[in-house]
């Protein structure tokens, strides 16, 4: 099996099934680095990525918000200086879809 970041994102509508608890555990193990947590009842992916300055900051945001629209998929951005803290989840199920572990894999891989 490819790496996560190299898997396909599935189509994802209302009726789509949350990743079970056994799942979130599996595809945790792809992007530890990412926190779980639950905000206003839904789990989310979340990792603050650290920079230079703010300029740098804005240049990944920029290319995480590229590989959001090429999905269809995406997240919430705190921009700061220095910083960047992307949060990942699916709003229509209203919590983590394996898209959501995907998109973490492959912002992972737009650090640098
Ligand atoms: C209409 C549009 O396709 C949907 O709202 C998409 C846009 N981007 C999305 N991003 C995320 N993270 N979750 C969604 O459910 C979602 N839905």
């Amino acid at each position: 099996m490819s790496g996560l970041a190299e898997q396909q994102c599935e189509a994802c509508n209302a009726s789509a099934p949350k990743v079970t608890d056994e799942e979130m555990a599996s595809l945790h193990k792809s992007v530890q680095d990412w926190e779980i947590l639950s905000v206003e009842g839904e789990d989310q992916l979340r990792k603050t990525f650290k920079f230079r300055n703010f300029a740098q900051a804005l240049a990944f945001t920029n290319r995480v918000g590229e590989l959001a629209e090429a999905e269809n998929h995406h997240p919430a951005i705190l921009l700061e200086y220095g910083k960047a803290t992307i949060s990942w989840w699916t709003h229509t199920i209203g919590g983590l879809h394996k898209n959501d572990f995907i998109m973490a894999a492959r912002t992972d891989s737009a650090y640098h």
